[in-house]
């Protein structure tokens, strides 16, 4: 029996893997963007392995988030924070979703910007007030009024997001079509005249 073998068509996350070569993917934005859970789909759609940098942290010191704030405070939150993010770029190629303050640290960022592209993910107040109202596990948000913190830690932050490679609107839409645009943003980013064309 004579068979025809049609040549297959790659698929869009074959082609984002591709693009994006050795480098990391890094998720940032504000906390309730859905860095942790679109990072997530993403390195699946990609064949890369996935890392929450909350969840590492968590792991190597054995303590959540809040226990942390509040045994240690923020300062020493953002240095351990530092340290795991600088192991982690070390040892790509994966995706990597950040908590919403490790791209404001300077630090950081700087070492985002050596090891990896990163990508902002963008949300309106309604659409992370919405999604960050349901759960309590965020010490920052633990004030009188949260939803103005979250107002004002846009102001502050956004900005400092902004410097990100690229950007995607988060929004009230399913995480899958989120994902699709993530890929097709590290292709045209990766493909056209990117600081990482070169790499
Ligand atoms: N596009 C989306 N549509 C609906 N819910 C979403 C979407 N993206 C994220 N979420 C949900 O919003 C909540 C916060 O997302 P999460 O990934 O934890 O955000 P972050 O890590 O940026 O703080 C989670 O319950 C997540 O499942
Ligand atoms: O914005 C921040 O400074 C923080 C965001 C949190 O992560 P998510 O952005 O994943 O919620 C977590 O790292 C910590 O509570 C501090
Ligand atoms: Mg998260």
């Amino acid at each position: 029996m004579n068979e025809t073998i049609f040549p297959v068509a790659p698929t869009l996350g074959e082609r984002a893997r591709a693009a994006l070569g050795r480098r990391n993917l890094v998720f940032v934005g504000l906390m309730g963007a859905g860095k942790s859970a679109i990072g997530r789909m993403t390195a699946s759609q990609l064949g890369l392995s996935f890392i929450d940098t909350d969840n590492e942290i968590e792991r190597v010191s054995r303590m959540t988030i809040s226990e942390l704030f509040a045994a240690y405070g923020e300062e020493e939150f953002r240095a351990l924070e530092t340290r795991v993010i600088k192991r982690l770029l070390r040892t790509g190629p994966r995706v990597i979703s950040t908590g919403g303050g490790a791209f404001i640290n300077d630090k950081t960022r700087k070492q985002i910007e050596r090891g990896g592209v990163s990508l902002w993910l963008k949300a309106d107040l309604d659409v992370l007030w919405e999604r960050v109202n349901k759960r309590d596990h965020r010490p920052l948000l633990k004030t009188e009024n949260p939803r103005q913190t979250l107002e004002n830690l846009m102001n502050q932050r956004y900005p400092v997001y902004a410097l990100a490679d690229m950007t995607i609107q988060s929004r009230d839409e399913r995480k899958e079509t989120i994902v699709k645009e993530v890929l097709e943003a590290v292709i045209e980013y990766m493909g056209k005249g990117s600081r990482h064309e070169q790499d």
